[in-house]
């Protein structure tokens, strides 16, 4: 074969193989099975040319080496395939996420202004911050209904719609019932969006990029939740007022959302869906950069046919409770969300002020401030992991991240627990009868005392020594202060005397502190994000919005049940039980991830149905590696052993 021939031959190869591998049909007994077709890699084994030069159709000098070769064909054909705007979609996408992170983020701050000022009871404080997420776990549901019905794009300019309308009402409200509508009315946009988002990046995504711009979510999710807290720290120095500043500034990138989505396309794959073919292949193209999108739209048309013919009856959920591999997809889905918040991220965020204030930072507002620190850290390692899925792949970043998340939670969990066991006595018990009669002064240590949501503890400290300390009840109508006595009023504490309510002074806050910087390096890159990835691509077509809907319902729903019940956990376990427990969710969780989760890395969306066709729990096992690797494919039932040469040679 000529050099020309050659370089004519792989261009053409490389750019069908990097685009992922190829759908084809095989004639065996009637069977269908996807063929992986070698990428890269193939590309270099059989010597080709310079791939990437005949692609941009220039001449260049001939590469020195066969991976040189597959580096500039890899290189040129990213280059052609991914044009600016699929960014710009997904930045615009993103801002949900942003939403998402700000909205969930800024209330514990909102929270102690509102309290304040409102004079809110224990119950309004939960029922404001409760129930955002309740509504938000139901719409999500409702979402994927809404999805299927008007696309994508309309749902995301609905959600951005509720953001901006829920802003304007928490800014302006009047009183807690209001606030309380407000708050509902974010919920919904958080359902809606949490779901629609990652759904919209994956389907316009090329695949080689579809990892990390889904995950790109995640980080405008861990972005706004950072802003959250600097906003937090900024207006809690206002005497009034504060809380509606912090509230009504979602509104800012909700409205920009809203304008942006307004010349934004739908997602192609919805609209072949529907049948609107011409405006579809319009889209893709726009999104391709007028890249040929022939293989890539009959990929997908074909696909939405073979579905049509398969017949199905009944509703969608039905159905892919019915058909093995959206069934094996869903759980894997819904049970990776479920891990995610089993393993107590938003308990360690939101408790990360208290863990401050035990390694010694005594004052409150110093202790938001570095609080904002933890959603700091959480934002960086969630850039470590778009960083790393398309390079180490789902599988290994999730598998990776749960052993690390595990680990780091019995790291919080021991240093608890020795917290505990060197938990200071209280020295000093009143003799007024009715202070001494109060529950908290029958409390001989620390550590029950403050697992008491009734009382707190007051101690004198000098340099080296605990000095007078007692239980004391906590005054209802702020945690900041005692009831009665030396810590009644925080204005009038002095030598050295302190408040510590739901902490205990304690020399092994630097294990504390230590386990929540490696829980948040570890939990971040990998299971913060890839919950949400993962689940935009394990879906057919016609299952996905429903398949997400549920997975964002599973999310929200466990978010609820593990914040609710963690300082209940706290009461009966203590905190190390606490997060033991949560150490062992985590540890459950690999298990899971370990036997469940295949890789999707690099496969067309519309490929990956396949990988659920095998029984669960060994369908993790299926290995690309660039085309290099023995595969087996099982179809409906049939195996398919396919080498590189029985790859090469149907190409
Ligand atoms: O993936 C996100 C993210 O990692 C957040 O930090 C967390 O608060 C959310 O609950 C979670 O769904």
């Amino acid at each position: 074969m000529s050099r020309k021939q050659l370089d004519h031959d792989y261009s053409l190869r490389s750019m069908s193989n990097l685009m992922g591998e190829r759908r084809k049909k095989v004639s065996d007994g009637g069977e269908r099975s996807l063929i992986k077709t070698p990428s890269s890699a193939s590309i270099s084994s059989q010597g080709a040319s310079s791939a990437g030069a005949t692609a941009a159709g220039a001449p260049a000098a001939p590469p020195s080496s066969t991976g040189d070769l597959e580096r500039a064909a890899r290189k040129q054909f990213q280059r052609d395939v991914t044009p600016g705007f699929v960014y710009v979609l997904a930045a615009f996408s993103a801002l949900g996420g942003f939403l998402f992170g700000y909205d969930t983020g800024v209330i514990s701050g909102a929270m102690l202004l509102l309290k304040r000022e409102l004079d809110l009871s224990a119950l309004w404080q939960e029922v404001l911050i409760s129930s955002t997420v309740a509504a938000a776990a139901l719409s999500a549901l409702l979402g994927g209904f809404l999805n299927g019905l008007f696309g994508r794009r309309v749902c995301i300019l609905l959600a951005s719609f509720f953001f901006a309308v829920g802003g304007v009402v928490l800014s302006t409200a009047p009183g807690k019932e209001v606030l309380l509508a407000g708050r509902l009315i974010v919920g919904v946009g958080l359902g809606i969006a949490s779901m629609t988002v990652p759904v919209y990046i994956a389907e316009a995504s090329p695949p080689h990029l579809r990892g990390q711009l889904v995950t790109v979510n995640t980080l405008f999710i861990t972005g706004g939740q950072f802003t959250a807290s600097l906003v937090d720290g900024a207006f809690s120095y206002l005497q009034r007022d504060g809380w509606r500043y912090m509230l009504g500034l979602s509104v800012l990138p909700a409205v920009v959302q809203f304008v942006g989505f307004l010349f934004l396309p739908e997602s192609p794959r919805w609209l072949i869906q529907r049948g609107l073919t011409q405006k579809a292949r319009r889209v893709l193209s726009q999104i391709r950069g007028n890249q040929n999108i022939d293989e890539e739209y009959d990929s997908i048309k074909n696909s939405i046919d073979e579905e049509e013919d398969s017949g199905g009856e009944g509703p969608v959920i039905w159905r892919m409770l019915t058909y093995a591999p959206t069934r094996r997809a869903l759980l894997v889905g819904c049970g990776l969300q479920m891990f995610q918040q089993l393993s107590g991220i938003n308990t360690v965020m939101y408790y990360s002020a208290t863990i401050l204030q035990m390694s010694g930072v005594r004052d409150d507002r110093l202790a938001i401030w570095l609080a904002g620190l933890a959603t700091l850290t959480n934002f960086l390692f969630t850039l470590l992991g778009v960083w790393l899925v398309e390079r180490v792949g789902r599988r290994k970043l999730t598998l990776g991240s749960i052993i690390g998340t595990c680990l780091s939670l019995s790291l919080l969990a021991i240093g608890f627990l020795m917290t505990a066991q060197h938990s200071p006595p209280v020295t000093f018990h009143p003799s007024n009868p009715s202070m001494a009669n109060s529950t908290c002064s029958k409390y001989q240590l620390c550590e029950p005392c403050m697992l008491d949501p009734g009382c707190g503890f007051c101690y004198r400290e000098n340099v080296s020594a605990l000095l007078a300390s007692s239980c004391v009840p906590v005054d209802k109508a702020s945690t900041e202060q005692a009831a009665w006595g030396r810590c009644s009023n925080t204005s009038l504490m002095r030598d050295q005397t302190y408040w510590a309510y739901n902490y205990c002074p304690t020399s092994y806050s630097w294990l504390v502190l230590l386990g929540l910087v490696l829980y948040l390096a570890a939990f971040a890159p990998g299971m913060g994000p890839m919950p949400w990835t993962i689940n935009s691509e394990i879906y057919p077509l016609w299952a996905r919005s429903t398949g997400n809907a549920c997975a964002a319902g599973v999310n929200w729903t466990f978010n609820i049940l593990v914040s609710l019940t963690f300082l209940h956990l706290a009461q009966y376990f203590t905190y190390y039980g606490a997060f033991f427990l949560y150490s062992s969710m985590a540890l459950l969780g690999f298990f899971f991830i370990y036997g469940c989760l295949p890789e999707t890395k690099g496969r067309r969306l519309e490929e990956i149905e396949a990988l659920f066709q095998n029984q669960l729990c060994s369908c993790g096992a299926s290995d690309s590696d660039e085309g290099r690797q023995v595969e087996y494919i099982r179809v409906k039932g049939s195996n398919y052993h396919l080498s590189d040469n029985d790859a090469s040679d149907v190409d």
